[in-house]
C-alpha cells in the first residue's frame, strides 16, 4: 500500500469551543476553520491550520467533539475524558482500490466508503491492525486537499 500525504491528525474532544482556544493561544494556528455539524458521521467539526513555512498553512488538525447518541467517539472520549489524539488521515487517488488493498492484506475495514468532511469518500481501519493507531483513507479532493 503506497500510501499519499499526511491530510488530518484527528483530535477528540470533548468541547470544540475549549479546544479551538488551546489551538489558537498556545499553538498559534494560523487559521481557525468555522465549525459544523457532520450527523452522518456522528461529530461535530472543527479544521484547524497549524503554522506552515513563511506564513502558509501547514498540517490541518481535525477537532472533532461527539454529536448524537451514536457517535464513534462516546468510547474514545470515556477512555480519555480530556480528549487526545483519534486518528490519522492519508489520501490515496483511488478510495476503492485501497480499500480492496486493505482487505486484501486483512485488514478489519470499518463499513463501506462514506462522505468524509472535505466531501470525498473515506473509510477508516481498525486500530489493532493499524499499530494502534486508528487509520482514514480518504481519496485525494481535487482542489488543494482543504476544507
Ligand atoms: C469528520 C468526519 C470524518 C472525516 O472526514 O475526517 C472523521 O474523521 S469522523 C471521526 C470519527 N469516526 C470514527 O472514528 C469512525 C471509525 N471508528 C469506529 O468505528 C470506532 O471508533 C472504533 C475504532 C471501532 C472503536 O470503537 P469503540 O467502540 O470506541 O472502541 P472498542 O471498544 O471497539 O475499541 C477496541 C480497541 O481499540 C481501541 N481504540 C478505540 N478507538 C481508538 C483510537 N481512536 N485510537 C487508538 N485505539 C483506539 C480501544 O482502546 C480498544 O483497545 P483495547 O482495549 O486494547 O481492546
Ligand atoms: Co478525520
Amino acid at each position: 500500500m503506497k500510501l499519499g500525504r499526511l491530510n488530518h491528525v484527528g483530535v477528540a474532544t470533548p468541547s470544540i469551543e475549549a479546544a479551538i482556544a488551546y489551538w489558537r493561544d498556545v499553538m498559534g494556528a494560523v487559521k481557525i476553520h468555522e465549525p459544523f455539524d457532520m450527523p452522518s458521521q456522528g461529530v461535530k467539526v472543527c479544521f484547524v491550520d497549524t503554522p506552515g513555512e513563511n506564513g502558509t498553512a501547514g498540517t490541518q488538525i481535525e477537532l472533532i467533539e461527539p454529536l448524537g447518541a451514536d457517535s464513534p467517539i462516546h468510547g474514545f472520549l470515556a477512555k480519555n475524558p480530556a480528549g487526545g489524539q483519534h486518528h490519522m488521515c492519508y489520501e490515496v487517488p483511488d478510495i476503492h482500490a485501497a480499500r480492496a488493498e486493505f482487505l486484501a492484506m486483512g485488514k478489519k475495514v470499518l463499513g463501506e466508503p462514506r462522505i468524509g468532511a472535505h466531501g470525498t469518500l473515506i473509510f477508516f481501519v481498525h486500530p489493532r491492525d493499524m499499530g494502534g493507531v486508528l487509520t482514514e483513507i480518504m481519496e485525494t479532493p481535487k482542489g488543494d486537499g482543504t476544507h
